[in-house]
């Protein structure tokens, strides 16, 4: 794909619905009573492998991808049935890391892998608690990636301390604790999204977050007996906003309006970001949509100037770093960016990819243990970008070539149909 400089943006759009929400109301609405209907689903690859998952475990889903609607009869939390095959998570942790939490307590034994990408990220985080609550999983190429091999048992609850601030861990041991015995709480050193939280309750199930000391949280969760079918609206994913708002920032004389995006706390640190840089950045409409905040979001092109991104505001914009980092590179001054080593753990090494592809472009950046540093100011130019079939950086570098001097070529940008499958569609519909 050769991406070309773009003059100036302007117009208004709809991003598709938030990966992690579609992920969830997929995964509940499977172990509810009733039935779910779900509006603006992200039709994303990933989301997608979620279904699969799902139907495979006995789940009738139907999806009217024209519609993004979906519909799912659920089967009550103790409805699943052991899958014929496989379960393939295609290249999505979510699903992989939620879908373990759940499968841990089933009278049955399944299989769960998904694509060379998966089969290299990380699974002990999720194998060490859900085991301590009693499950039996086994990584069968022992190296703690999957394949995974897990036998349900009777679980139990626990009180795990995680070192790191994921949501996709939380989420595993959450839903492993509809199932065990007793309370299950898992303290985080700083608060992940807390999508499955909200979710979870809005189901039916007794869970809390409590903010516990400076900056960890506990969240906790009772066993169910039963969760309850809702219908859910999606928000837009602010993930999928980000590059939106990163080109208006940047392309001159840009405006763009992004309508209902998601904008819950835990996901917003990339606003927080472009005000820290300088960038203003106003919010309309906002309101809530079923439990999560919405707002349409108008970002104008404008001057920045570096900042440093780190602590607890990390995992609040964990996915945007890619994006962040071409910002910072027409921003004024050293941006830096710190406590982000989780960006080693993605679809690919997430700071080397991201230092690989912008050095090429010219860019002054340099790759530390836990994130980057970048010298704003410098001209971007165009080179030949490897995605490393990363959709976070196909679609970042897709920004950074908006204002390069030159074409810039993206090689396997058709990755980009695991987050966000009509990107370059709404990117053009900008154009001018
Ligand atoms: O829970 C989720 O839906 C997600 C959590 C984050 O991962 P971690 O939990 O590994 O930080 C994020 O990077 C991913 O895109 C989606
Ligand atoms: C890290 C991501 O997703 P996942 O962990 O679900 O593969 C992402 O979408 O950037």
């Amino acid at each position: 794909m050769i991406m070309n400089p773009v003059h100036r943006l302007e117009g208004e759009i709809t991003v598709p619905g938030d990966k992690s929400i579609s992920h969830r109301s997929v995964m509940l609405g499977s172990l509810a009573k009733g039935t779910t209907v779900v509006t603006h689903f992200l039709e994303g690859a990933d989301c997608l492998s979620s279904i699969q998952c799902f139907r495979s475990l006995g789940v009738k889903i139907h999806n009217d991808p024209d519609k993004g609607l979906v519909r799912i009869e659920g089967r009550g939390l103790h409805g699943l049935q052991a899958p014929e095959q496989i379960l393939d998570a295609g290249n999505s942790g979510t699903t992989t890391r939620l879908i373990s939490g759940i499968l841990s307590a089933q009278p049955f034994t399944s299989m769960i892998t998904g694509d060379a990408s998966i089969q290299k990220r990380p699974m002990g985080r999720i194998i060490t608690p859900l085991s301590m609550m009693g499950a039996e999983i086994e990584s069968i190429r022992g190296n703690d990636c999957a394949p995974l091999k897990i036998t349900g048992q009777n679980l139990h609850g626990i009180h795990y301390t995680s070192p790191v601030a994921s949501a996709q861990v939380k989420s595993a041991i959450l839903l492993a604790g509809l199932y065990a015995q007793g309370t299950t709480r898992i303290t985080e050193p700083s608060l992940s999204r807390n999508h499955s939280e909200l979710m979870l309750s809005a189901f039916g199930a007794k869970v809390s977050s409590i903010p516990d000391g400076s900056k960890s949280y506990t969240a906790a969760i009772h066993p169910a007996d039963e969760l309850y079918a809702i219908d859910i609206s999606v928000p837009g994913d602010i993930s999928s906003a980000a590059y939106f708002i990163a080109a208006g920032l940047i392309v001159p004389n840009s405006c763009i309006t992004i309508k209902n995006v998601g904008i819950n706390p835990t996901r917003d640190g990339i606003l927080r970001v472009c005000k820290a840089m300088g960038a203003n950045i106003t919010m309309e409409n906002i309101h809530n949509e079923g439990m999560e905040p919405v707002a349409d979001i108008t970002v104008r092109s404008q001057s920045l100037h570096g900042t440093v991104i780190g602590g607890e505001l990390i995992p609040t914009l964990i996915d945007e770093i890619p994006v962040i980092a071409v910002l910072a590179c027409f921003a004024s001054g050293t941006t830096i960016i710190k406590d982000a080593a989780e960006l080693k753990v993605k679809e690919s090494n997430r700071i080397d990819t991201v230092v690989e592809a912008l050095s090429a472009m010219g860019a002054r950046i340099t790759a530390t243990e836990d994130g980057m540093i970048i010298e704003g100011g410098a001209p971007l130019h165009g080179a030949k970008i490897q995605s490393y079939d990363d959709h976070r950086i196909a679609m970042a570098f897709s920004v950074a070539a908006m204002n390069s001097e030159s074409p810039v070529e993206i090689v396997g940008a058709e990755c980009i149909r695991i987050s966000y499958p009509d990107f370059f569609g709404d990117l053009n519909a900008l154009r001018y």
